[in-house]
């Protein structure tokens, strides 16, 4: 497939009237072809435009016609072949097996809202019969389904071109509640955006959708974004990035005559509690164990253990130990845009400035344009209470080990942090009281909490919370990863006394879907 710098809407390939700009090889610094035009007012007028004159068609296509949309789309991103591979990796700097791995995820995330559109409980189909004799008065047949907000506007993240991006999981949840999706393409790695636009355009096609349900632009700047996001047909927004940009989109969300949603994953530092009798059963494994999830793909995860926090005493620093080692050994690795690196350097020199913070360790050195060198941290709780600052995630591979002098002060650290995406707990069977005694704090805290595990890594499934209370999130009530995404894009309709033959077949008597519905309140599948 040939990758030609347009942007896509609906049905047709576009140049924009905004300056051009090419994708940049972070490994090498060189600039890649083709030249990308940028849009503005005009194509996101038009994008949107085409977006809501599909929506009502797409809202109503049956669940198995949309479900096989979804895996047109998983289909026609593997036909892409290994192009998509390479020129994946020429964009990011991420080697090839994570992105063969990134692909799997994204395809597989597709196919799984596939199941879960034709399964269709998330249309969550109520019934209460009418009740005509009910005294003092009589109830009137009331029944209730879920629809899709309207158009999505989805900014692709830089960290995961593909499962985080033109066909990831904000657009899989999209796609699968019924919206259709204006995609802003990440400007580091525009190439990749549009190979995976064009599949899902042909999918729209061979489906025989409405052009509008999909269109991909690009802009450099804010501009687009902005217009994007303040367009009228516009009702919900996706987007996974940082906190200075998601609270931008936030706030000309609620400045629009019609607020919308804006579901935003921004910054999180993920916890890391060492109990006590974990330390001291295997310090080491731990501190290999963190350093392998702390420098994966360069720390470029949202996930990224930002923060771990351990009782002062030898246990702790045979931990120290056989974490300094693993980091000192740890090979310098391209960031994925000059920006992201710029911004872990800056972060570093700020943790390595502090008064209040000592540096443990660095990784290797550096030997090509955009690597970054791991770097391992320490403070004392006191010092991590009086600075607010050392909270502030630093994006990339550098985390700071809080020493604690009990359970207590660990536990009085927790709860003067900011929500997170996900808190971690190290712990054998003797550490359980300490945690029982943990856990509510960290359910306040954070969206998902593990044991014996490392937060990098997000499984895609039911069960998944990929979100958490700001500013890990801009709405502690979703995920973006897992299938009840797809409740961030939907909403209740309530039909009363409508008569049947007017009714959606997700309520009407006899149930034709044959959905498990709630029927005066019981479950079933009647
Ligand atoms: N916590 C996380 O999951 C992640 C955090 N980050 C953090 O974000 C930093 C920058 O990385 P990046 O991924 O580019 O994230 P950004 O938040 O800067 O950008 C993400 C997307 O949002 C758009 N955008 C950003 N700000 C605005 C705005 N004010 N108005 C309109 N659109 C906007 C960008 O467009 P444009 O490029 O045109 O400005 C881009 O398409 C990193 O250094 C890191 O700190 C990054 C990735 C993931
Ligand atoms: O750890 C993961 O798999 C997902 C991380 C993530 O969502 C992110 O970095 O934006």
């Amino acid at each position: 497939m040939t990758i030609t710098g347009e942007m896509l809407i609906g049905a047709s390939a576009h140049r924009g009237g905004q300056g051009g700009f090419r994708a940049v090889d972070p490994a090498t610094g060189e600039a890649l072809d083709p030249v990308f035009s940028g849009g503005g007012a005009a194509e996101v007028e038009r994008a949107c435009a085409l977006a809501w004159a599909a929506f009502d068609a797409f809202r109503e296509t049956g669940l198995e016609q949309r479900a096989a949309f979804l895996e047109t789309v998983a289909q026609n991103i593997l036909d892409i072949g290994d192009g998509l591979i390479v020129r994946a990796m020429a964009e990011t700097g991420l080697p090839r097996a994570r992105l063969e791995g990134e692909r799997g995820r994204t395809v597989g995330q597709l196919r799984l809202f596939a199941q879960v559109v034709r399964e269709g409980s998330w249309l969550e189909a109520r019934i209460d019969p009418a009740m005509p004799a009910r005294t003092p008065l009589p109830r009137a047949d009331i029944r209730q389904r879920h629809i899709p907000l309207g158009p999505v506007a989805v900014f692709g993240a830089s960290n995961f071109p593909l499962a985080f991006s033109v066909a990831g999981g904000d657009t899989a949840s999209a796609f699968a509640a019924g919206c259709p999706v204006v995609v802003k393409g990440h400007g580091a790695h525009p190439g990749t955006s549009e190979l995976v636009g064009r599949a899902i355009r042909a999918a729209v096609a061979s489906c025989g959708l409405p052009e509008g349900v999909f269109s991909l632009l690009f802009g450099t700047g804010n501009e687009i974004g902005t217009a994007l996001v303040a367009d009228p047909r516009i009702k919900a927004v996706g987007f996974t990035g940082s906190r200075r940009g998601g609270l931008a989109l936030m706030e000309v969300a609620s400045r629009r005559p019609e607020p919308i949603p804006v579901y935003a994953e921004m910054s999180s530092i993920n916890p890391v509690f060492l109990m006590p009798t974990a330390l001291a059963s295997r310090a080491e494994a731990l501190g290999k164990g963190f350093v392998a999830s702390l420098t994966m793909g360069a720390g470029q995860f949202c996930t990224n253990p930002g923060i771990l926090l351990g009782i002062e005493g030898p246990d702790l620093d045979r931990f120290v130990a056989a974490a300094v080692e693993a980091l000192g050994a740890s090979s310098a690795s391209t960031m994925l845009t000059p920006g992201i690196h710029a911004a872990f350097d800056a972060g570093v020199a700020r943790l390595a400035g502090s008064g209040a913070v000592t540096t443990l360790a660095r990784g290797m050195a550096c030997s090509g344009p955009n690597q970054a060198q791991a770097a391992f941290f320490t403070t004392t709780a006191d010092a991590f209470l009086a600075d607010t600052e050392l909270q502030e995630e630093v994006f990339g591979a550098a985390s700071l080990l809080i020493r604690c002098g009990d359970v207590a002060a660990m536990k009085a650290v927790a709860e003067t942090l900011e929500g997170q995406l996900t808190a971690t707990v190290q712990m054998d069977a003797e550490d359980k009281a300490a945690v029982a005694a943990l856990i509510p704090t960290l359910e306040r805290k954070a969206g998902r909490i593990l044991a014996n595990g490392w937060p990098t890594g997000v499984e895609v499934c039911h069960a998944m919370v990929h979100g958490g209370p700001f500013p890990a999130t801009s709405d502690a009530r979703s995920t973006s990863v897992g299938t009840l995404a797809i409740r961030r894009f939907l909403r209740p309709v309530c039909y009363q006394d409508i008569p049947a033959e007017l009714l959606p077949e997700a309520v009407r008597d006899g149930n034709p879907l044959g959905l498990w519905r709630r029927i005066d309140g019981t479950l079933g599948q009647d």
